[in-house]
């Protein structure tokens, strides 16, 4: 995609597109727009090299993330990956593009495929967590209930215990040990991770032929001039 962008933007191409090899590391370009030189870092997708990203999450000012639309056996780690992009703090408040490459073939995904494929990601996500709170909940029912009361005192004592629980199914009983998933799934952002959600960006864009890739350069030149106005 990168190299698409140079030829497309600067007076010497970039490299052809069967030349590209997996990227190691990043790989650097710029583009010079009116009043504006746009600096890009594309960095390599493969899971080794994923965990350099967030060593560039401070000093940048918009990001898009490249996804193979036609690769439909790797999406939910591509979800996964996406979703922690999308939750990483530091990227909050910065401008995110999902940007669905291979729109020239016909066995890509659509943009609107591409949203409904991630909603339902997280639809499933969310449910299986509610799942695992009414399991822990039933289970923690279940262990109660094999201590057998025998005195007035242990009455009581159990009585204390079940009303300091608090009904089942409530926020107490959610996420309650530090670094679970649930407590991810909790984390009181203000609502900013729901904002982001409903105004997710998702273009689509082919690499090879070039379709696209003017429309998301364009979003970046905006996002990136606006951010500055601030
Ligand atoms: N049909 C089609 N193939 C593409 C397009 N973009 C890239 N490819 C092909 O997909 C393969 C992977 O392309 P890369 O550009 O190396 O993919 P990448 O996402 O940068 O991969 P990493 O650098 O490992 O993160 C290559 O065979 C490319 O020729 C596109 O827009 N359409
Ligand atoms: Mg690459």
């Amino acid at each position: 995609m990168l190299e698409k962008i140079k030829t497309m933007y600067n007076p010497v191409p970039g490299m052809a597109p069967e030349k590209i090899g997996p990227t190691v590391g990043q790989n650097i370009g710029k583009i010079s727009l009116p009043s504006t030189t746009l600096h890009f870092f594309d960095l390599g997708g493969q899971r080794d090299i994923r965990s350099i990203w967030p060593k560039y999450y401070d000093e940048c000012h918009a990001v898009v993330f490249v996804l193979d639309a036609c690769d439909q056996a790797r999406l939910s780690e591509t979800w996964e990956v996406f979703d922690e992009v999308l939750n990483s703090p530091r990227l909050l408040n910065l401008p995110l593009l999902l940007l669905a490459n291979k729109q020239d073939s016909p066995s890509s995904l659509s943009v609107a495929e591409i949203r409904e494929s991630f909603d339902a990601w997280q639809r499933a996500r969310s449910n299986r967590l509610k799942e695992e709170e009414a399991d822990k909940i039933t289970n923690k029912g279940k262990e109660k209930g094999k201590e057998p009361i025998r005195t007035a005192e242990d009455a009581a004592k159990a009585a204390a215990e079940a009303a300091a629980d608090g009904p089942a199914g409530t926020a107490s009983e959610a996420g309650a040990e530090p670094g679970s998933p649930l407590e991810a799934q909790t984390w009181d952002d203000g609502g900013a991770k729901d904002e982001r959600m409903a105004s997710l960006d998702v273009m689509g864009a082919s690499a090879l032929e070039g379709t696209g890739v003017r429309d998301a350069v364009n979003w970046l030149y905006i996002r990136v001039q606006n951010a500055r106005k601030m």
